[in-house]
């Protein structure tokens, strides 16, 4: 529309709750898109409808914001561990196309496009400051080019890492939101969580928080720490968070990817739609203003985020018209005990069980206690000695480290 300005991200803050995506590597593995390992974005290029289709959906959901499918597309995690990606396609290419894809779904909408980074392996290889920030300067200069609203530093475990990633974005004029996948813990050198916040603040993003790794349970406590340690630093940046979609109360320190269920056996875990009211509730409760998701997170649990601050957003999201509040929807069922779950008391107060009666509740998490420096975490371009089957018949081979 002619002379349309839309309103930035910082604005709609001010204003009020802003909803962010869902998690796009989870669902899209599911989908048969992203390869589970490498998890980089490729799909960009091959199946651009499949992303067009996420982001359409996590639109009707209520998402304001359609954040580019750019993660893990640093050019040295697409040539990592035998990916060929950047050697089929460049980051480069990759970048682009997930700008586009999400410029096109936002405008569908209000929708603001977001351009992301994450973690390198560059990072967790050693290679330096210069190395890395150079891996962050060639998708951010993508990002620029191709007109994105705002930029996201997330899925970071180390704040220094974090801190040089800020440090490029701030190059640019963009609002900058950063988000660490940590929990109350603290990231993987010790720094506390609260420091990590008050450093993230300092180094210049406008939006501070958590995203991945924990429940959003864990991650609110982990916001909790980060409001007090920026109130004692005298600092007021908005804050964010976009947790898993998966209960991990059993999780150490590095979150899910420890837990033996990590990737392919989660489902057990799967947080319901009303979970994610009451995450919605605390996290707005807290003072959160940004809230979205992170793997796990599809559409319907956006909406339920949505549904939730309907009152505070002054609207209901598309996708609610095919969804009652709280389920009213079941008085159309033509069983009378179905119709009788038809309100709020009953799903809030119900503690779904999981249908698996030789399933512990809680899990063991691994903990190699290994990060950037060891050589386990070193890049390399070669696939990986002595890796898994190749084909559906090979299921014998015996991976090493
Ligand atoms: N914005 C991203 C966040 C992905 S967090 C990825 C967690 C798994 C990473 C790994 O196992 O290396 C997304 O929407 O998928
Ligand atoms: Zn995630």
């Amino acid at each position: 529309m002619g002379g349309y300005a839309k309103k930035g991200i910082l604005d709609r803050l001010a204003q009020g709750p802003v909803i962010g995506d869902g998690g796009f590597v989870f669902a899209l593995e599911k989908r048969g898109y992203v390869k589970a390992g490498p998890w980089t974005p490729e799909v960009n290029i091959e199946h651009p409808q499949a992303v067009l289709q996420l982001h359409r959906e996590f639109l009707r959901a209520g998402s304001d914001v359609m954040q580019a499918f750019t993660f893990y597309a640093s050019d040295d995690k697409l040539e990592n561990r035998g990916n060929e990606a950047q050697q089929k396609y460049s980051g480069a290419a990759i970048n682009k196309a997930g700008c586009d894809l999400a410029k096109d779904v936002a405008s569908e909408g209000d929708a603001l496009v977001l351009g992301g980074i994450c973690q390198t392996p560059s990072y967790l290889s050693g290679l330096g400051k210069d190395a890395v920030q150079n891996e962050f300067r060639k998708q951010i200069s993508v990002f620029v080019e191709n007109g994105v609203d705002f930029l996201l530093c997330e899925y970071f475990e180390h704040i220094e890492e974090m801190e040089w990633a800020i440090e490029v974005c701030k190059e640019t004029s963009l609002p900058v939101a950063a988000s660490m996948c940590i929990g109350p813990e603290g990231d993987l050198h010790n720094v506390s969580t609260g420091q990590c916040a008050v450093r993230m603040a300092k180094a210049g993003a406008d939006i501070v928080g958590i995203n991945c790794h924990f429940d959003p349970d864990t991650s609110l406590k982990g916001m909790a720490l980060m409001k007090v340690a920026l109130a004692e630093a005298g600092l007021k940046p908005y804050l964010m968070v976009q947790p898993l979609a998966f209960h991990t109360p059993d999780a150490g320190k590095q979150g899910f990817i420890d837990l033996p269920e990590f990737p392919f056996a989660l489902e057990p875990r799967i947080c319901t739609r009303w979970d994610m009211h009451k995450y919605a509730r605390d996290a707005f409760n807290m003072g959160v203003r940004y809230i979205g998701g992170c793997c796990g997170f599809e559409p319907y649990h956006i909406r339920a985020v949505a549904e939730e601050l309907a009152a505070e957003r002054g609207k209901v999201p598309r996708g609610s018209e095919k969804h009652d509040p709280w389920g009213g929807g079941l008085m159309m069922h033509t069983k009378p005990w179905v119709r009788a779950r038809a309100h709020r008391s009953y799903w809030e107060s119900l503690k779904p069980s999981s249908g698996q009666p030789y399933s512990a509740a809680l899990s063991q998490p691994d903990g190699w206690g290994v990060t950037a420096g060891n050589k386990l975490l070193e890049q390399q371009k070669e696939v990986t000695p002595g890796s898994g089957p190749t084909t559906i018949g090979d299921c014998n081979g015996s991976v090493s480290a």
